[in-house]
């Protein structure tokens, strides 16, 4: 083990030292584990990301379904104040959006040693966007307007509140089943907007506009533009625009993008707007908003949805075996018995690679390609390494002699380090650890008033 290694380690448990030794001095804090226990009863794993594990849980005192999130504190990259205490600036950023419609409600937070709670609003039955158009495939022009317009307006009154959400993707968007309202989760990107540049980036890099892997650099509008161009793409395509840092920073040199399905010329007209490589250039938010795809009224929801056969979606998937680890009960009845109106079966030739268009020099879309959808969720793609990075900043300077189908060989591999498994046993043993110091908690707290 190196000396930095050593001393980050060190560090970090001084501070866990110094938690616990607050806790014992103090008594648990209103915010502890032990109020979140009594407050709230976990039940399965709703969903994972790179950053946190998210579990259905209900709320104890009124059978409020809720949504709880860990976080890691070594995982926290940004910090902020609320009243005076120090959280993760997912925490804060979510409280600034808390009164927007289409943000998920954060309820509640909690800290412990091990990282923070953080306690929100579960619609129900819902299912994240990318799950949904997976089900399907591809969703309809139609069905996309009336989800892209909603991101697009929570997106921009985010932004009016100053708050940045850097993330934007189709993982990162819960849709209510029983309305079809979006709600915008994970601030874990998420900081206050400014008018200068950032020189920092957390999101998603397929999400990511080129200016950031050619100058380092974005401005915080622009790259929301982006983004939301890339989410508009995915939903109608069932894949994502570009696979890899190279294609983002040299996709414009080829011409218009290629579309896999037959969609309108407005929404491609509004996809290359907000995909337009200069940022200056780049249409803005409000001009999404006033563009005359989105303006058009949509069908509503009932009409949407009405003819999907009612299948099995993941909203109702057992959870019987995460349950009886935690030693919690399963899902209510009450819980179970809401209907779904979403098909989620598996297409046919879908294939396992991650995401985007196969390597071509041109944006000619091969037929056989119609049926690749995407399978994986960006969050568990590998990040580039720096020798691709390179070509595609070397790409985008010379067109010409870059030859893609090299360039493309070794791209994106599966996350290897993290089985869903492992990872599970490590937020259960965190949250394990914290339960059993809570029961020693009571047990040294009656042995002294014995
Ligand atoms: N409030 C919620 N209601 C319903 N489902 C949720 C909620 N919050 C999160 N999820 C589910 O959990 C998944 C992971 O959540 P989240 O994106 O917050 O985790 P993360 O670790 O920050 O992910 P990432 O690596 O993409 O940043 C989501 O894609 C979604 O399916």
């Amino acid at each position: 083990m190196t000396l930095p290694v050593l001393a980050k380690k060190m560090k970090k448990l001084a501070s866990l030292q110094f938690f616990n030794l607050k806790l014992l001095l103090n008594g648990e804090s209103s915010r502890g584990f032990s109020k979140f226990k009594k407050n709230y009863k976990l039940k399965a794993e709703l969903g994972r990301g790179g950053f946190g594990v998210v579990y259905r849980a209900v709320r104890t005192s009124d059978n409020t379904l809720v949504a709880v999130k860990f976080i890691e504190r070594s995982n926290v990259k940004e910090w902020a104040r609320i009243n005076g205490e120090q959280v993760p600036m997912e925490i804060c950023m979510l409280a600034k959006c808390s009164k927007i419609r289409g943000v998920i409600r954060l309820l509640d937070w909690y800290s412990i040693p091990e990282g923070f709670l953080i306690v929100m609003e579960r619609p129900y039955p819902c299912i994240d966007m990318f799950d949904f158009i997976k089900g399907q495939g591809k969703i309809s022009e139609e069905m996309a307007r009336f989800l892209f317009r909603q991101i697009a307006v929570t997106v921009h009154e985010c932004v009016q509140n100053r708050v940045l959400h850097r993330d934007l993707k189709d993982e990162n968007v819960v849709i209510d089943l029983v309305t079809g309202s979006t709600k915008l989760i994970d601030f874990g990107a998420a900081t206050v907007l400014r008018r200068s540049q950032y020189s920092d980036f957390q999101g998603t890099r397929l999400y990511c506009p080129p200016e950031w892997f050619l100058h380092s650099l974005y401005l915080g509008r622009e790259a929301a533009v982006w983004s939301l161009g890339v989410l508009l793409y995915n939903s109608l395509n069932g894949r994502l625009p570009f696979r890899n840092e190279k294609d983002i920073c040299t996709a414009h040199l080829l011409g218009p993008l290629p579309f896999f399905v037959p969609v309108s010329s407005e929404v491609k007209d509004l996809i290359s707007k907000c995909l337009t490589f200069d940022p200056f250039q780049r249409c803005s938010l409000e001009a999404i908003l006033n563009h005359p795809w989105v303006k058009q009224q949509p069908l509503s929801w009932e009409l949407l949805t009405k003819n999907k056969v009612q299948k099995k979606t993941s909203v109702e998937k057992s959870d019987d075996h995460i349950s009886e680890t935690l030693g919690e009960q399963s899902e209510t009845e009450e819980e179970r018995s809401h209907p779904t109106t979403v098909s989620t079966s598996k297409q046919p030739g879908t294939s396992d690679e991650g995401v985007g268009l196969s390597a071509s020099s041109s944006h000619t879309p091969p037929k056989k390609q119609h049926k690749e959808h995407r399978m994986a969720k960006t969050s568990l793609l590998a990040p580039p390494t720096s020798v691709e990075m390179k070509a595609a900043v070397q790409a985008s300077k010379t067109p010409t002699q870059f030859n893609v189908h090299t360039a493309l060989k070794n791209q994106r591999q599966i996350k290897k380090h993290q089985s869903p498994h492992a990872a599970n046993s490590t937020v259960l043993t965190a949250l394990r650890r914290a339960m059993s110091r809570e029961a020693q908690n009571r047990i040294s707290g009656v042995f002294l008033q014995n």
